[in-house]
């Protein structure tokens, strides 16, 4: 049996009345029906409730990448510029299940959105506009570009620590470490890490981009390019997915369906 991935869901105005509905990009469900190998399920944006709820079910978590951004109020930042995409009922749900998630073990990947959510879960910061800072590049790639290889395409490199989770979770494939490419759809970026984030691979301006988490019972890291992208032709990208994949199956078989029901998380905190 395929191990149930939840995949994280934004509020979106959908329809000619903008009615909100709770959505996914087809990319992340292709990706666990492929090589992670799991059965997707979406987890709506409902709450800190209803994923603690979900999460007791599920033997990983999938945290996508969106345009609309963490609300500052999380991270004690500045408002957003006017304009800014945000999405409160999104934050509401995955940050506290983030949370939870690694205290159960439950595997974690966390994609762009997701894992600025990883870091300010666990107790970090985001710079905004990164293209604004001193020295910083533009991360970001238009969303109404509609030519597919500059949307999606390589963008700029990543430096990889040698002795990362990365590396070893890479360990067997032709690449240099020095010089990663990847995908760049962002305009904000980690400032101050969370005290159990590892950053372990940098853009050419300091960017970090990629991150694992001090003392996590199982597998959780993030990165903020996007490998759901072009896992098909990239092995660097499809490894992620294979490993997370593999992580989620062990995960799925160290519980019974006994325990499955039983599974106890810690008490939300007040
Ligand atoms: N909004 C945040 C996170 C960026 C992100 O997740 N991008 C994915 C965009 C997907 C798309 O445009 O198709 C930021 O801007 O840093």
């Amino acid at each position: 049996m395929r191990p149930l991935i939840g995949i994280s869901c934004c509020v979106k105005p959908f329809g000619p009345s903008g009615m909100p509905n709770h959505a996914a990009s087809d990319h992340y469900v292709r990706v666990v029906l492929g090589p992670v190998g799991g059965m997707p399920v979406l987890l709506p944006a409902a709450g800190e409730e209803v994923s603690r709820e979900l999460l007791t079910r599920l033997d990983g978590l999938l945290l996508t990448g969106s345009r609309s951004n963490v609300c500052p109020t999380h991270y004690d930042g500045p408002c957003h510029a006017e304009g800014t995409p945000e999405d409160p009922a999104r934050d509401s749900t995955t940050l506290p299940l983030i949370r939870a998630a690694i205290s159960a073990g439950v595997p974690l990947l966390a994609i762009c959105r997701g894992f600025q959510e990883l870091n300010v879960a666990l107790g970090g910061s985001l710079d905004q506009r990164i293209q604004d800072m001193d020295g910083r590049m533009d991360h970001s790639t238009p969303s109404d570009q509609t030519i597919a290889r500059v949307r999606t395409g390589k963008a700029h490199p990543v430096r990889v620590a040698a002795d990362s989770g990365l590396a070893r979770l890479w360990a067997g494939l032709d690449y240099d470490p020095a010089a990663v490419p990847v995908n760049s759809l962002h305009n904000q970026g980690v400032a101050r890490p969370a005290p159990r984030l590892r950053p372990e691979a940098w853009a050419p301006d300091g960017t970090i981009e990629a991150a694992s988490i001090e003392g996590a019972r199982g597998f959780a890291m993030g990165v903020q390019w996007h490998p759901e992208f072009d896992w098909e032709r990239d092995s660097l990208s499809r490894r992620i997915f294979d490993r997370f994949g593999e992580a989620a199956s062990a995960f799925a078989a160290s519980r019974s369906v006994l325990s499955r029901e039983t599974i106890r998380l810690p008490v939300a905190a007040e």
